[in-house]
């Protein structure tokens, strides 16, 4: 059995507080992209896990499906598995994409072993793997607060718009992003700001990673001015990036940015 996992962008973060648990409380608004993994799991004599495509820094054996695995086998009989990964979505890039593949990993062990879990169910076992995790089981676009795990339903469709990914070849650690953060006390709260015209999000909206990001490394920045230049009608970074993405009104080429970085359309 297996499952096209996709990314997801952010569209604003604002960074309220620091909890006493460590993380940070964050709303934002998650938004599924069409940029994708593929992630399968195969009946075997002993469990392991395959990866293809982008290589993934660190120990496979720490490999993010292979703790969801564990996670769910702790409450179900699961047989053997071999989980096999072909990475596609940039790492490193605030797009989600280890928290993706064991999202939909539960998702396939729910369906292949009849666990009949439910929607909330499954989003409980994510939170346990990470942050952004959750989301990506209704995978739907929501606001999203606390952790970055609690939803609200929130009606938003760009399909219309043409999207484009650029990802630098600059790899930011999210937790090294959250300890350069300064936590801000919005006056208008993201869930209403979402719902002014696209034309204004430019001014309203605003992802708080952006200021000590950029600071550490100003070549994101230079993308996102570039994308505003080339027209974009929202350009930002998305989560802790370093990926930035632009909502265009009509299809684009970016040949310059094609030059020094990995660009994604029509995403
Ligand atoms: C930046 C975002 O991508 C925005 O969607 C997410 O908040 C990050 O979520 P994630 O990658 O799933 O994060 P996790 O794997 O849970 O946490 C990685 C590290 O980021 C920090 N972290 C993460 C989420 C959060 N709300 N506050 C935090 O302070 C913590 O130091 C944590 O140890
Ligand atoms: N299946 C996986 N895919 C990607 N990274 C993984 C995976 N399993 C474990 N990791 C570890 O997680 C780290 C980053 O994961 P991921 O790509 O989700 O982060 P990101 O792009 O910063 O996204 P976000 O911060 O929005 O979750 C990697 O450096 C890697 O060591």
């Amino acid at each position: 059995m297996l499952a096209f996992a996709n990314a997801k962008i952010n569209l604003g973060l604002h960074v309220t507080g620091k909890r006493a648990d460590g993380y940070h409380n964050i709303e934002t608004i998650f938004y599924p992209v069409k940029i994708y993994d593929v992630v399968e799991t195969l009946d075997a004599d002993v469990l392991s896990c395959t990866i293809r495509g982008t290589a993934i820094p660190g120990n496979a054996g720490d490999n993010i499906c292979l703790k969801a695995y564990h996670l769910l086998k702790r409450d179900f009989d699961l047989p053997p598995q071999q989980l096999c990964l072909l990475k596609n979505i940039p790492i490193g890039a605030g797009l989600g994409g280890g928290s993706a593949d064991a999202a939909f990993l539960i998702k396939l062990l729910n369906d292949k072993f009849k666990l009949s879990l439910s929607q909330e169910q499954m989003e409980n076992y994510a939170r346990q793997l990470g942050a952004d995790c959750a989301f990506f089981i209704r995978n739907e676009a929501v606001y999203a607060e606390g952790k970055g795990d609690e939803f609200t339903e929130i009606s938003i469709d760009l399909r219309e718009y043409f999207l484009v990914l650029v990802k630098p070849d600059v790899h930011v650690s999210t937790a090294e992003a959250y300890d350069g953060i300064k936590s801000t006390n919005p006056i208008t709260s993201l869930k209403d700001l979402i719902h002014l015209p696209l034309s204004e999000w430019k001014a309203n909206l605003r992802n708080d990673f952006e200021t000590s990001v950029f600071l550490k490394y100003p070549e994101i920045e230079v993308i996102k001015n570039n994308l505003y230049q080339s027209g974009a009608i929202y350009a930002s970074m998305s989560g802790s990036g370093s990926c930035v993405y632009a909502i265009f009104g009509s299809a684009v080429k970016l040949p310059e940015l094609e030059r020094t970085n990995n660009v994604f359309y029509n995403v």
